[in-house]
């Protein structure tokens, strides 16, 4: 497979995304004219500095407004065409991308535009070079590929082909099964980018809101069969127009890039076994099982706090590290580890952050797998010396630098707890009848919220619901859950656009993203709120005004809405059915827990309650420029 990305693709001066494609491992890059005549480099120049970087130029573009002219706008094209077929004989380029024309006195014609390819082609012919042509979804008048490809039929030269581009034929909606009769050596070029599904305009959809294959709605995966089942062997590239991908981070683009390409053609693989292209092999996606634990790094008084905060929740210490000064804490099959170390990952985290959470245990059907599968997906390995009495887990970096630890049965590593830490380690009676971890929710600057659906979508079988906008007094958050099939793993990821929001506060008074919340499940939340409040607990006060307007909602029983209000029980419903949660004030740098119920098939996560438990917070936080003790 030869792998390839247009360089609009990515952020930065021309020799940024170079540094930032190469070094994720990419195979070629189609290069974007802009960028090449805004470097100061001759087309020589670039074309050495270029395959210096170990890259290819799998593609010159875009040509444009080239077919169907005639008389001296004619004329002008093909001089056009000369001067644009001279730099890229310079340059070491050998295909260019002559895209459907929107010149507004371009005549239609399948015909005609098939001559003008023709005499293109014998053009390029002599000097060695090929021609694609790719109908842009807003053509005048070609818009629709089956229309670019009879086009190229017709024109009949060797040297021009077509390119397929799956945003012009997914956002039109056309079957990308037409493409499945193309035979594979016609098509020269294949350019894959998604898009979020939003009525809007065609160029402007495609100029702006392009995404990483596996970011958006479109059937990105269907196109590419059908485009491997031709036989096409050639390049895949990504071509990506992103408004916010041009100030993102080069090397940040270049990996989620790599990442989703090699996570499509896998799936894309194990769906359409017989294609010719060759796709590497790797683990498949890795069956999340649940969230085994959640390791806090703290100390001093907010560890203190965290400690005194989990007893009243009902969590029991039931063991102590053989070696090093971490705690475990349980309650059901909720394991919570608070990290107490002055050396390694965790001390690090906690110098960086204040008190976070450093670490996320995911149970999964193998780590090894997992680990394998997400090492081939361009995620960051992670390892840190094991120490006497340690055992080896799998490790990969998460968000915000944070470390996800994998454990699974079939290499004994559930046996982490036991082997790991003194003392029974075992549940015990008495708790609040917390059961497991419901969610994990991890807070994020909003563009960083593709990067990490990706991560999590394409090195499990997990699945993202549609994102929900959250209202803060003081901005909007957007929130977007990400879950396995079965619902046991969820991880919801909540994205601030200003600091001004509880999420951008915590952002920035945290130093980036990380977990900002995690809640537990329990199968009775009345007893376990009075539980908690037996043992000291103290919730997040909801408003009177919030309880009314909940029973004018949902129509609820006045008794029942006293019960709710009795301990600040918060309450949703849908048609599948109901929710119960309940938060407790917010410590550290706006950390929090929550404790949920879910009931029926009730799948979300309280989002129409989340503005007043988010003004309710607000109204607790430490105020601005207190120090941390
Ligand atoms: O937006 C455009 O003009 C444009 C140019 C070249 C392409 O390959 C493309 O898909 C879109
Ligand atoms: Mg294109």
């Amino acid at each position: 497979m030869k792998t390839s990305i247009a360089t609009v693709s990515i952020s930065g001066s021309l020799r940024e995304k170079l540094a930032a494609i190469s070094k994720i491992g990419f195979d070629g890059i189609e290069i974007f004219e802009q960028d090449f005549i805004a470097d100061e480099g001759s087309p020589r120049e670039i074309g050495r500095m270029i395959r210096d970087h170990g890259l290819e130029i799998t593609l010159f573009q875009p040509f444009r407004d080239f077919e169907g002219l005639t008389g001296e706008a004619r004329r002008r094209a093909f001089d056009r065409a000369r001067c644009k077929f001279d730099t890229m004989v310079e340059l070491g380029a050998e295909l260019l991308l002559v895209c459907s024309s929107v010149h507004p006195e371009s005549l239609g014609g399948i015909d005609r535009a098939a001559q003008d390819l023709a005499e293109l082609g014998d053009i390029a012919a002599e000097r060695g070079l090929r021609v694609g042509y790719e109908a842009l979804a807003w053509g005048r008048h070609v818009n629709d590929h089956r229309d670019a490809w009879e086009i190229v039929r017709r024109a009949d030269h060797p040297n021009v082909g077509l390119i397929l581009d799956s945003f012009h034929t997914l956002a039109r909606k056309i079957d990308p099964n037409t493409i499945r009769r193309i035979p594979g050596d016609r098509i020269f070029f294949v350019q894959l980018a998604d898009a979020p599904q939003i009525e809007m305009d065609l160029l402007y959809w495609s100029r702006h809101f392009r995404c990483m294959p596996g970011e958006g709605d479109l059937p990105v995966q269907a196109f590419m069969q059908a485009v491997a089942a031709t036989g096409y062997d050639g390049p895949v590239s990504l071509e990506i127009f992103n408004d916010q991908f041009r100030g993102g981070r080069p090397e940040g683009l270049a990996r989620d890039g790599y990442r989703s390409l090699a996570a499509l053609m896998d799936d894309v693989r194990r769906a359409e076994p017989d294609i010719r292209i060759k796709v590497p092999d790797m683990p498949a996606r890795v069956a999340a099982q649940g969230v085994a634990f959640i390791e806090f790094a703290t100390r001093g008084e907010e560890a203190e706090a965290l400690a005194k905060l989990l007893h009243c929740m009902g969590f029991r210490h039931v063991g102590d590290h053989v070696s090093k000064r971490v705690a475990l804490w349980r309650q059901g099959e909720a394991r919570v580890v608070v990290n107490a170390e002055t050396e390694g990952f965790a001390n690090s985290a906690y110098l960086v952050h204040g008190t976070t959470v450093c670490d996320v245990g995911l149970s999964v059907s193998s780590a090894a797998d997992t680990v394998a599968r997400a090492l081939a997906l361009a995620a960051e390995p992670f390892e840190q010396p094991v120490g006497p009495g340690e055992m080896k887990i799998p490790a990969i970096r998460s968000v915000g630098g944070s470390v996800m630890h994998f454990i699974d049965q079939v290499s004994g590593l559930s046996d982490v707890w036991s082997v790991e830490f003194r003392g029974s380690g075992e549940a015990k009676p008495g708790g609040a009848g917390l059961t497991r971890i419901d969610h994990v929710a991890e807070t994020m600057n909003y563009d960083e919220m593709l990067s990490w659906s990706l991560f999590y979508t394409s090195i499990f079988d997990m699945e993202r619901t549609p994102m929900v906008d959250v209202v803060d007094p003081d901005g909007l958050v957007r929130s977007q859950a990400i879950k396995s099939r079965d619902g046991r793993t969820r991880i919801t990821l909540n994205g601030a656009e200003t600091h001004r929001t509880l999420a951008g506060s915590f952002l920035a008074e945290s130093f980036g993203g990380a977990v900002q919340h995690v809640a537990f499940a329990t199968d009775d939340i009345f007893a376990t709120a009075r539980a908690m409040a037996d043992l000291g607990f103290e919730p997040l006060p909801m408003t009177v005004n919030y309880y009314h307007d909940l029973r004018a909602r949902f129509g609820l029983e006045p008794s029942r809405v006293e019960e709710l209000m009795a301990f600040n029980i918060l309450y949703d419903e849908d048609a599948d059915g109901a929710f119960f949660q309940f938060y407790s004030r917010p410590f550290a740098e706006g950390l929090f827990f929550e404790v949920v119920q879910r009931v029926g098939g009730y799948d979300g996560y309280g989002a129409a309650n989340a503005p007043f438990r988010i003004a309710a917070q607000k109204r607790l936080m430490r105020p601005k420029g207190v120090p941390r003790k």
